[in-house]
């Protein structure tokens, strides 16, 4: 068998997209690790799960990066909304067992709840400890 028989270059080509995939793991396995972090401080300090501001500038900027590598930027926005979406489902979770209300609390009504001495009532959903985790 030479090395341009067609099993060879399919062996080769495999090869690359093995590491290739490996590569994706470890990737998103550290970006879920620095979004995790960004769970726990948001949940910390009453900030909201999701910033579509922020979602917005990340697509634009990877539609811009897709085109340039000539990946298709569609695809691209697709895929970056998937992770975020499974990120926003975290920050709820994390959310929710911190006993901040999960995914429906924002910064804004918690300041709702201050009474007018600027005391904070607590969060306006009451105990969520009751809350189920919404992981997995
Ligand atoms: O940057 C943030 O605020 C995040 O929570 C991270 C992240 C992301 O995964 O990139 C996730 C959710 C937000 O809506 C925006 C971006």
């Amino acid at each position: 068998m030479s090395a341009s028989d067609p099993q060879s270059l399919l062996k080769n080509l495999r090869a690359s997209i093995d590491n290739i995939d490996a590569a994706l793991v470890h990737m998103l396995a550290e970006r879920f690790r620095c979004t995790q972090a960004v769970g726990e401080l948001k949940a910390t300090h009453g900030l909201p799960p999701a910033d579509p501001g922020r979602e917005k500038q990340q697509i634009e900027r990877l539609r811009r990066l897709a085109d340039d590598a000539q990946l298709d930027p569609d695809f691209a926005e697709k895929f970056l909304n998937f992770i975020i979406r499974e990120v926003i489902r975290h920050h709820e979770a994390i959310a929710a067992s911190n006993g901040n209300g999960g995914a429906g609390e924002t910064r804004k009504n918690r300041i709702d709840t201050e009474t007018s001495d600027g005391l904070d009532k607590g969060p306006i959903l009451g105990s969520a400890d009751a809350l189920p985790t919404q992981m997995g």
